[in-house]
Order: C-alpha cells, then sequence, then structure tokens
C-alpha cells in the first residue's frame, strides 16, 4: 500500500488516494511557503524557532496509493511466488481508508493538517480477525479527535493524540482486536513546524534538494518485532499489556520552502533505499495534485517490484543480514508477508539467577508485558510453589554453559537476562565463589549470547566504583578502581560485554543499579541490604542497630523502578543507545536521613549504629550517582522518592 501528499502554500486540501490495492502507505507532502520562512536550513530534532517571518499559513495537498499484499501470499506456491496478474494494478478498497492491512487518515482543523498511517499486524488472520480493523479504527479515532477535540497543537500534541485514540478503541463497546504501529504527522499552518509521533516501523523523511534532512526512529523490540499498540480480548478492562502510545518517539522539525515529505509503513523502507525514494521524489516538478499523484504510485510500484525480485538485496534484506546473519533468498514480497504471519509480537526471554532479589519481580512484570509463556525463569535453588505457578522455572547452573545452552535452543531465547551473582558482602566472604560465579558465570553467559544473537542484558552496580572515583556526583564515565571483588567483576562484565559489542555485535546492554529496595523478596546479601532490613526491624522491635554509620549517603531505588528501567533499556532501539552502560539512580540517603523518614509513620522508632567490615565497602562507593545519560538517551524517570519508598515498604509489610 502506498500513498503520496503534497503540501502546498495556501492549498488547504488533503487529497487521499482512490485508486487503492494494499500494500504500503507513504505520503510525499510538498511544501511551499513564503520564502522568508526559516532561512536556517537546520535539521535539529526539537529546534523550534518561531519565525517572525511567517506571513501566511501552509497547508498540506495529499495523494496516497498502495497496493494489496495478502493476494501474494495466498499464492504462494512451493516457496515461489507468483505474481498475480493484476497485483501491480492499483484498485479500490471498500474504505476508503485502507490498503490490506495498513490504514491512513488526514484531517486538518484551525490549528494544522494531519496526516497518520497504521501497519496492522496481519498475524491477526490467522485467529479469524481482519487486520485493517484495528488499524483503520486508531486512524479513524485520531481523525474525529483532530477534528472535533483538539485545542492545541505542540510537540506533544500527537504523541496525545495517539494515546486518546488507542483509549477510545480501548473502551469501545464493540471490542475492536489487532495491532498496528502508527506515524503520524502535523504540520503547524502558522509556525511551519512539523510535529511528528511514531510507534514501531512505520515512519517518515523529509527531503530538502534531494537529500533526507530529517527522519523518524524505527522502535523494534528485536528484529522484525516493531513496537505496536495492541489490543487482546483479555485486555479489556485490565492493566495494559502492550506498548504504550506515551512511548511514541516525538520531533518537531521547522520546513522550509520545497521541503517533501514522505510518511509510509514498512512495505516502503522494507524495500525501497533511499536512492531510490529520492530519485522518485526528484521527479516532482510542480507540486500539483496530479504530479504528487504520479510519484506516490511510482514509489509504490517500485516498492512493490523490488518485492518481488528474488535478485534484489533490499533494505530488510540487508537488516536480516544484520541483525540475524541470514541471506533472504526468497521474495522479498513473500518475506515481508511472512514475517507477519510468522511475527511474535514479544520476546522470549531466559532469567537466570532469577530466584533473587530482582529475578522474580522481573519475571512477574516481564510475563505480564509480554505473555506468560514467553519468559524462562532460572535458577538453582528451588523455587517457591508460588513462584511455580507464576510460570515456567528451569533449573540451570551459570557454570555449566550447555544446561543455559539447551534452555535458550530449547525456547527459542531473543533476550537473556543474566541476574546470577554473588553481591557485594557475600562476595567478600567468598571470594573463590565470587569469582568463579560472577567472572565465569559471566564468560559462559557472553559466549551465548553471541552464538545465539540474544540481546543481553547484565546488571551492575554502584560497587564498580572505587575510593579513587568521584563520589558525588559518580559520572558514567570515570576511573573504576572498586576495591571489591563484586566490584572487580562487575566492571570485567562491562568490559568484556562492550568488547563483545563492538567485536561481534552482540546487542550488550548494563545498567549500573544503586541499592535496590523491596518489600517482598529478599535482599541477596549486598552493602545497600540495611535498607530493608531496618524496616523489618521498625516493624518488629521498633529499632534498629545498623551496620554503617549514620551518615553514609549511599545511592538508592524502589523496585519497581528498578523493574521499570530493564524493560526501558531492553526496549529501545539498539540505536538509540549512544552507550552500553548506563548508571541509574533515583535518590540517595544516608541511614539517619531514612530512619527520619521512617518516624514520620513510626514515631518512637530509634536507630543506633555499629559499623562493620561493610562500612569500609560503603565509604569507598559513590554517594550520588549522575544518571543524565539514561534520562536524555531514553528517558530514564524514576517515580519513587524517599518518601513514596518508606510508604510503600510499609504498606507492604503491613499487610503481610
Ligand atoms: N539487589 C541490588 O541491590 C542490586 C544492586 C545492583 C546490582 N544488582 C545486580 O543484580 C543482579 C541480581 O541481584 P539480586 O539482588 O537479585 O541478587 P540475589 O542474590 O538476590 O540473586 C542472585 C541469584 O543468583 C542465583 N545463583 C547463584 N549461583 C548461581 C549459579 N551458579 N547459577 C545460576 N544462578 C545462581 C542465586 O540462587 C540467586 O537466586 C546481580 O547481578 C546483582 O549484582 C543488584
Ligand atoms: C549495590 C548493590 O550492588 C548491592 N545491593 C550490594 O550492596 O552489593
Amino acid at each position: 500500500m502506498q500513498s503520496l501528499a503534497i503540501c502546498a502554500r495556501l492549498v488547504a486540501r488533503a487529497v487521499s488516494g482512490t485508486e487503492a490495492e494494499n500494500f504500503l502507505y507513504n505520503s510525499l507532502l510538498r511544501l511551499s511557503t513564503s520564502s522568508s520562512i526559516h532561512h536556517s536550513q537546520q535539521s535539529n530534532r526539537l529546534a523550534i524557532t518561531p519565525s517572525p517571518a511567517i506571513t501566511r499559513s501552509v497547508h498540506l495537498l495529499t495523494a496516497t496509493s498502495g497496493y494489496n499484499g495478502h493476494e501474494d501470499e495466498e499464492d504462494e506456491d512451493k516457496g515461489h511466488l507468483r505474481k498475480k496478474k493484476n497485483s501491480a494494478k492499483i484498485q479500490r478498497t471498500n474504505r476508503s481508508n485502507v490498503y490490506g492491512d495498513d490504514a491512513f487518515f488526514t484531517a486538518k482543523n484551525r490549528l494544522g493538517d494531519f496526516l497518520g498511517v497504521a501497519d496492522g499486524v496481519g498475524g491477526w488472520r490467522e485467529h479469524g480477525i481482519d487486520p485493517s480493523l484495528f488499524s483503520s479504527s486508531l486512524m479513524e479515532a485520531c481523525k474525529s479527535l483532530v477534528d472535533n477535540k483538539l485545542i492545541d497543537l505542540n510537540p506533544l500534541t500527537l504523541k496525545e493524540l495517539l494515546s486518546k485514540a488507542y483509549k477510545q478503541l480501548l473502551e469501545e463497546k464493540q471490542c475492536i482486536i489487532g495491532s498496528s504501529t502508527a506515524c503520524i504527522v502535523a504540520l503547524h499552518h502558522e509556525k511551519s513546524i512539523l510535529h511528528t509521533a511514531n510507534l514501531g516501523d512505520s515512519g517518515f523523511v523529509i527531503i530538502r534538494q534531494n537529500a533526507i534532512v530529517h527522519r523518524s526512529q524505527e522502535q523494534q523490540h528485536y528484529f522484525n518485532s516493531p513496537f505496536q499498540l495492541s489490543i487482546h480480548p483479555e485486555m479489556k478492562g485490565q492493566r495494559l499489556i502492550a506498548d504504550r502510545p506515551e512511548q511514541a518517539s516525538i520531533t518537531s522539525f521547522n520546513v522550509e520552502e520545497n521541503d517533501c515529505i514522505l510518511v509510509a509503513t514498512d512495505g516502503i523502507w522494507d524495500n525501497l533505499p533511499d536512492s531510490t525514494i529520492l530519485e522518485e521524489v526528484n521527479k516532482l516538478a510542480e507540486p500539483t495534485l496530479d504530479n504528487l499523484q504520479q510519484i506516490a504510485h511510482a514509489l509504490a510500484k517500485r516498492a512493490l517490484d523490488n518485492g518481488h525480485d528474488p535478485k534484489f538485496n533490499s533494505p530488510f534484506a540487508k537488516n536480516a543480514k544484520k541483525a540475524l546473519g541470514i541471506n533472504i533468498i526468497v521474495r522479498q514480497g513473500a518475506t515481508i508477508y511472512q514475517r507477519r504471519f510468522n511475527h511474535r509480537s514479544h520476546p522470549r526471554v531466559l532469567i537466570t539467577g532469577g530466584c533473587g532479589q530482582l529475578g522474580v519481580p522481573l519475571a512477574k512484570r516481564l510475563r505480564e508485558l509480554y505473555g506468560r509463556e514467553s519468559i524462562v525463569l532460572s535458577d538453582i535453588v528451588r523455587p517457591s510453589d508460588e513462584l511455580l505457578e507464576q510460570g515456567t522455572y528451569r533449573y540451570a547452573d551459570v557454570l555449566d554453559i550447555k544446561q543455559v545452552q539447551e534452555l535458550l535452543v530449547n525456547n527459542q531465547i531473543d533476550w537473556l537476562i543474566h541476574l546470577s551473582a554473588l553481591l557485594s558482602a557475600v562476595g567478600e566472604r567468598d571470594v573463590p565463589l565470587a569469582m568463579k560465579l560472577n567472572i565465569e558465570g559471566t564468560h559462559n553467559i557472553l559466549e551465548l549470547a553471541r552464538k545465539y544473537k540474544c540481546r543481553l542484558f547484565i546488571p551492575s552496580t554502584i560497587g564498580a566504583f572505587g575510593p579513587d572515583s568521584p563520589r558525588n556526583p559518580t559520572p558514567d564515565f570515570c576511573i573504576q578502581r572498586p576495591r571489591t571483588i563484586y566490584g572487580v567483576s562487575k566492571v570485567h562484565a562491562e568490559l568484556l560485554g562492550e568488547y563483545f559489542h563492538h567485536r561481534y555485535g552482540v546487542d550488550f546492554r548494563c545498567l549500573r543499579f544503586p541499592g535496590i529496595i523491596s518489600a517482598d523478596t529478599k535482599p541477596g546479601g549486598g552493602t545497600t541490604d540495611y535498607a530493608i532490613e531496618i524496616f523489618h526491624e521498625a516493624l518488629k522491635t521498633g529499632s534498629y542497630k545498623c551496620y554503617l554509620r549514620g551518615d553514609t549517603r549511599l545511592p538508592m531505588m524502589w523496585i519497581d523502578d528498578c523493574i521499570q528501567s530493564i524493560v526501558s533499556i531492553m526496549e529501545t532501539p539498539s540505536n538509540q543507545l549512544k552507550q552500553r552502560t548506563y548508571n541509574v539512580s533515583a535518590m540517595s540517603f544516608t541511614p539517619d536521613e531514612l530512619a527520619k523518614a521512617i518516624q514520620k509513620y513510626k514515631p518512637k522508632f530509634r536507630i543506633s549504629s555499629e559499623p562493620d567490615e561493610r562500612q569500609k565497602i560503603a565509604d569507598s562507593w559513590p554517594e550520588v550517582f549522575d544518571d543524565r545519560n539514561a534520562r536524555e538517551h531514553w528517558n530514564w524517570n524514576p517515580k519513587v522518592d524517599l518518601d513514596g519508598l518508606v510508604q510503600r515498604m510499609f504498606a507492604y509489610l503491613e499487610k503481610q
């Protein structure tokens, strides 16, 4: 399916394609305004400079085009596609905003012109559900909101629009089942700013003087699994378990005279290299609707032809080679459709050391997000009955590579989350075991991630810094000379993970956590454990003797934020990560400050201190963690502060 749109000065008309088969969708917008607007050619995202020179409003003229893919897919014969006689001919569909599984909307109001595309996930067809129902309903909801309810147009508007449209679908009496990606753009009439929101692997490019000056970023959980909005039958009335509209990436871009904007679903991006798109768009002489429509059709046709050319090395085939190391030798058209039908919307995840403080709540959250069957929890300890009821548990000793390998292979694991480790205090008590588990175990995991191309998460810690590191604040990059075997093994994991990333392309991701505080799972023997024990003692005896001095400041985090940070970093598209190891933090406090916060709930609570060997460890660790990069690069944003943490701990423990 494909479509094309032009934007021209004072042309307040959006024209959607009428001759449509289904396959690709794209939209080309051509902007023509007074030449005094935005002299600068800057292509900075979010670089919005209102121009006093704007004297008139700009509008979009839209042309659309698309093809039908399903006939091809159904016509598959012994691995070869026979192109249907008329498959290249553009046909009308019943619904005017639908091309196959994809849909679009155009709308305008007094503020701007809007255009959106949504790519319905074809796998729903297997369940007797028309995939275009979800995508077209989403687009229709967007249109109706623009028509009737939108009162502002700013960088956040489109994310809100997507959010409201999705909410409308969830609230529909007649259940609309399905999933789709979404990409929406809106041209501000007065400011000549193009606001965009993109979730998944649809997208846009802005073309200026035969070069792409701005484009959307693809969002994928892993290769060929784009972010998508979904509604499953069991989600009705329940907590949402899919990607959220809020995860859409947004940009705002100053458009200039003669800029062209192409909005499309993956059929275009998978099959047309930039050079082909530029070649076609460059043919646009005058921005008339007819000219624009011709280019829309030409782009759609070339994408379709490339999709059926077994020799064509498409962008999709190149990405598959990069991500999976496989050559796609079947016709691209078939590949595109098949990937939809074979499409697993969620990654399959193996957690090692999963019965510990982090593993249990992480498995629970991932099962909520990706489904019970997608998560395999492993450890060497006997799991509780409750844990067994929650989903698959398998014994796996990370020191025995074959055991983990078997789990990876048998469960077709995509993400490997490696939590097994001996923590700081217990590590100092058994250095040989800490070396074995934390270093040899990590070697095994790295090797398996390399071999099976898994996305790999290994947590690091504030303990990866030492007395020579700056302590307040401690940045991502500084000297790291830890004095515990735990810290040394974690620096080792950070460096090896990054080496495997650069040397072998392992998609390694690592977060340096502060002390994690949780109520329902016990800590594993760290230096920060006092901040959990103190609550138990406050309830049991009303007092606590702390093994750290009262003024020992350490970074800390509530468990839910910790789990969310793992989900966020794992879901961030690889190309968005500017580094592979990030500090994350939420708060910093001392035992005395924690005691004060506890006294708000238990006024009689008393704390005393009798420092032991852990004091030395704590004194060598960061006091305050600088996690600016995580906040900037992938929107890390912890929710719980000290008061929130105390409130949650008591709420949970008192319920017990
Ligand atoms: N909890 C924190 O405050 C914190 C802070 C920073 C980093 N981290 C890191 O997060 C990860 C998980 O921490 P946690 O607090 O859940 O630890 P934990 O001690 O609670 O859990 C670790 C788990 O590893 C398992 N394990 C031990 N030997 C194993 C082996 N040979 N094979 C497989 N599993 C084995 C243990 O049985 C245990 O269930 C660790 O890597 C830790 O360094 C934790
Ligand atoms: C900080 C973290 O790594 C762990 N809680 C420890 O104290 O060892």
